[in-house]
């Protein structure tokens, strides 16, 4: 038999006048929006680009689900909000599977065309911001490096002052008669929220009488997830920053892997993990 597959009779072939794949997704647009600044062009560029521009791609969706996840928790639909979590929290698992293939990039192929890059950075990414505030990592000092870009950060100020993921879902508790500490719920939602003992005595409430909180205690259980994933996601980046610029200074002006370890020390959720010690004791 013939190693060839039949093109069957049904298939359609003519998208002159209709709508095609490349046409619907606009193919045209993202396949040329390939850039390299080296000159002459390095070969391992084209890597480089894609593997950002295909983050910043999951980037859109995570910001898309987690805005969603917000209304949906400020809407009293916890189960649809962590239906939208999940689905970031398979995104997220890609983008930290991702990175082995940026992993491939020697030392000596990036230090060929890390020159042509200027001052340009990851630290730059509006998206990857967004989706630190709406996790809750407020930093107002974070807006000035956007103000290039006023859609950037306009949408990055909204966020800053719009209540987090977890003020949302601590809000959505309350309402369902969980009652929750009155400086949290009214608390300055322009910052990081910082641990607060009767919060975390909340929580291990629930988590010690789980079986009257089911779904709460699932719910909780999903964000340290989300915690979690964003951390090993940071972790990758840094080791991948090693390896491959060592400890030099970054392109976008911060001491390098210095400045990227101290986000190691940042928590959305302090509270979740705190239950982990108080738990029992
Ligand atoms: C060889 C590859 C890479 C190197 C050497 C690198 C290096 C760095 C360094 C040194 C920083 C600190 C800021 C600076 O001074 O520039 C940084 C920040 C950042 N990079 Fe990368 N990076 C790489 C790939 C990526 C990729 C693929 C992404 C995906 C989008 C990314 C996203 C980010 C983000 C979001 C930040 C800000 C982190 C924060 O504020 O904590 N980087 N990167
Ligand atoms: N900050 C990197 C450069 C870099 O990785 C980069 C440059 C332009 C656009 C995105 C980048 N990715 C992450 O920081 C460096 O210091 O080599």
């Amino acid at each position: 038999m013939a190693n060839t597959r039949d093109v069957e009779a049904g298939i359609h072939t003519d998208f002159r006048e209709e709508m095609s794949y490349g046409s619907y997704l606009d193919l045209d647009r993202l396949l040329s929006a390939q850039h390299p600044v080296s000159d002459p062009v390095h070969h391992d560029e084209m890597l480089f680009i894609i593997q950002h521009q295909t983050s910043e791609l999951w980037l859109k969706l995570v910001l898309h689900e987690l805005r969603s996840a917000m209304e949906l928790l400020a809407a009293d639909e916890m189960r649809m909000s962590l239906k939208r979590i999940a689905r970031v929290k398979h995104i997220q698992k890609t983008l930290t599977e991702q990175w082995s293939v940026l992993a491939t990039l020697t030392p000596s192929e990036y230090v060929e065309f890390r020159d042509s890059l200027g001052h340009s950075s990851g630290f730059q990414s509006w998206q990857y911001r967004a989706v630190e505030f709406a996790l809750g990592n407020k930093n107002a000092a974070m807006l000035p490096v956007h103000e290039a870009d006023p859609a950037a950060h306009a949408l990055l100020t909204e966020l800053l002052e719009a209540p987090s993921l977890y003020d949302e879902f601590i809000r959505c508790l309350h309402r369902r008669g969980i009652e929750m500490p009155t400086r949290v719920l009214e608390r300055d939602v322009t910052v990081a929220h910082e641990e607060d003992p009767e919060l975390t005595a909340v929580f291990t409430r629930i988590y010690e009488n789980a079986g009257e909180h089911w779904d709460i205690y699932e719910a909780c259980e999903e964000l340290v997830d989300l915690e979690e994933n964003f951390q090993v996601w940071r972790f990758r980046h840094l080791r991948t920053v090693q390896r491959v610029i060592g400890m030099k200074t970054g392109t976008g002006g911060s001491s390098g892997v210095g400045f990227l370890q101290r986000a190691l020390d940042l928590t959305f959720f302090p509270e979740l993990f705190s239950v982990r010690t108080q738990i029992g004791a």
